[in-house]
């Protein structure tokens, strides 16, 4: 299992690009199923969910090329399979996206229940709801997800209990080719939302409502083909600015979307980050050590729970203390003991991480849980005195195209031991 060496202390300097945001290319991979022509779609991060989204649409019959330069194009297909295997689903979560578009092109599906991971439950129920209320009759059986359809699902009126993301996808991309007009009320604003509704517009779905609370989706007969490209991953940006900072350096993000950052270039401005903007850059400047912050997650426009980990690292070496309250996952604090181990001050109270800052954190062989989790402890690494091993990094290699390249080209030592 693939490692990584980081010897810690050296301050990020310089340029980095950013790739294409994993949480819109999957969606946008998967919407693909209910092509009827081919698609090309580029600034597509080659990481593992990517090929495993990849594989799935194989197994469904679609074809694809190659995967190369980000670009990958996809052929509509009569689908010979309509089953999404637990060999598949259990190494990503987002196979269940597959289910709103089998389910509306060719009218039955079977997916694998998904189940909890290491940051939480992560209940389907919603998709289910959703689905059912569009005419869709379905069963959970034998750990599956079975649903099917006479003829087309129907547009309906459905209001979602709480905002969830993958389930207003889901649910968008099942309306798209649905017969009538669907509405998403309480649905999610997340900018891969708003991504995944361009790339359906751009084959000639009717979205409307995208970044807002209510999505109006007009079905149609068929979709087109296409070229799109994937909006750049705001949460890689943020990661990477997180790094800048806790480092005392100074780095830009280029290629990237600072209108999708608003709530975390806010919490990097409060740490005492200096913050500069384009239209297609990000510049962070340390101005000494980083001040604490204090961060509730929340879903969109709110701070994300997918940049809270990254902020726990920099709360750990800030000037004081900070807290961060996670409330969208109930087990996303696996790095804090990883941290501790690193010599952070940090005590965990319910959902709350609070923080009472250390001068500098030292070197340790640490375990990456989950994705941001290894996010952190990576940011931890360069920051520390000596040697960190962050160990099981595939986690991280699920959601960061190269991080180790591209922190290595901002001055970072950090080595793959394979
Ligand atoms: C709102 C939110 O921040 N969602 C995050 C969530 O998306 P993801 O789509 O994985 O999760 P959801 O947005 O669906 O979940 C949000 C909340 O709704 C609950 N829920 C969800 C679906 C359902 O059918 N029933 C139900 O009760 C979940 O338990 C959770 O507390 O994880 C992703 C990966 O970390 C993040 O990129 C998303 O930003
Ligand atoms: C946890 C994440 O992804 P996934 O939903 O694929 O597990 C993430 O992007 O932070």
């Amino acid at each position: 299992m693939d490692k990584f060496l980081i010897k810690g202390g050296r301050p990020l300097h310089g340029e980095v690009t950013i790739s294409g945001a994993k949480n819109a290319a999957l969606p946008i991979l998967l919407a693909t199923v209910l092509g009827s022509e081919s698609i090309t779609i580029s600034n597509v991060p080659l990481l593992q969910d990517v090929k495993t989204s990849l594989k799935l649409l194989g197994k469904l019959g679609l074809a694809h090329s190659e995967l190369q330069h980000g670009e990958v194009t996809i052929e509509p297909a009569e689908m010979s399979e309509h089953v999404a295997p637990y060999e598949l689903v259990k190494t990503m979560r987002a196979s269940i996206l597959v289910l709103g578009p089998l389910l509306a092109k060719v009218g039955k599906a079977e997916v694998s229940l998904p189940g909890g991971c290491a940051i939480g439950a992560r209940p389907v129920n919603l998709h289910i709801e959703g689905l059912r209320q569009m005419g869709a009759q379905i069963v959970v059986e034998n750990g599956y997800i079975k649903a099917s359809v006479d003829g087309r699902l129907k547009g309906a009126d459905i209001l979602m209990d709480t905002v969830s993301v993958t389930g207003t996808e889901n649910l968008m991309m099942a309306a798209a080719l649905a017969e009538g007009t669907t509405r998403i009320e309480n649905a999610a604003r997340e900018p891969e939302i708003i991504d995944l509704a361009r790339f359906l517009n751009h084959l000639g779905a009717k979205v409307t409502g995208e970044g807002t609370d209510t999505l109006t989706i007009e079905g149609v007969e068929r979709l087109h083909g296409g070229h799109y490209s994937v909006m750049p991953d705001r949460i890689e940006t943020g990661t990477f600015l997180v790094a800048g900072l806790a480092t005392g350096g100074d780095v830009t993000c280029r290629h990237t979307d600072p209108s999708a950052l608003d709530a975390v270039l806010k919490k990097l401005t409060e740490a005492g980050g200096t913050v500069e903007k384009g239209t297609d850059w990000i510049r962070i400047r340390s101005q000494g050590r980083p001040k604490p912050v204090t961060i509730i997650t929340a879903p969109h426009p709110a701070f994300p729970t997918d940049m809270q980990a990254q902020f726990c690292a920099l709360n750990a070496i800030a000037s004081g203390s900070g807290w961060v309250r996670e409330t969208i996952f109930e087990n996303r604090f696996m790095h804090i003991p990883e941290l501790r181990r690193m010599g952070a001050h940090v005590e965990l109270e319910g959902n709350t991480a609070i923080s009472n800052g250390v001068e500098t954190l030292t070197g340790a062989e640490v375990m990456c849980t989950d994705l941001r989790a290894s996010a952190s402890l990576v940011i931890a690494g360069l920051v520390a005195q000596g040697e960190t091993l962050v160990e099981r990094i595939y986690h991280i290699d699920r959601g960061y195209e190269g991080i180790e390249l591209k922190l290595q080209a901002l001055g970072a030592d950090i080595q793959r031991i394979h």
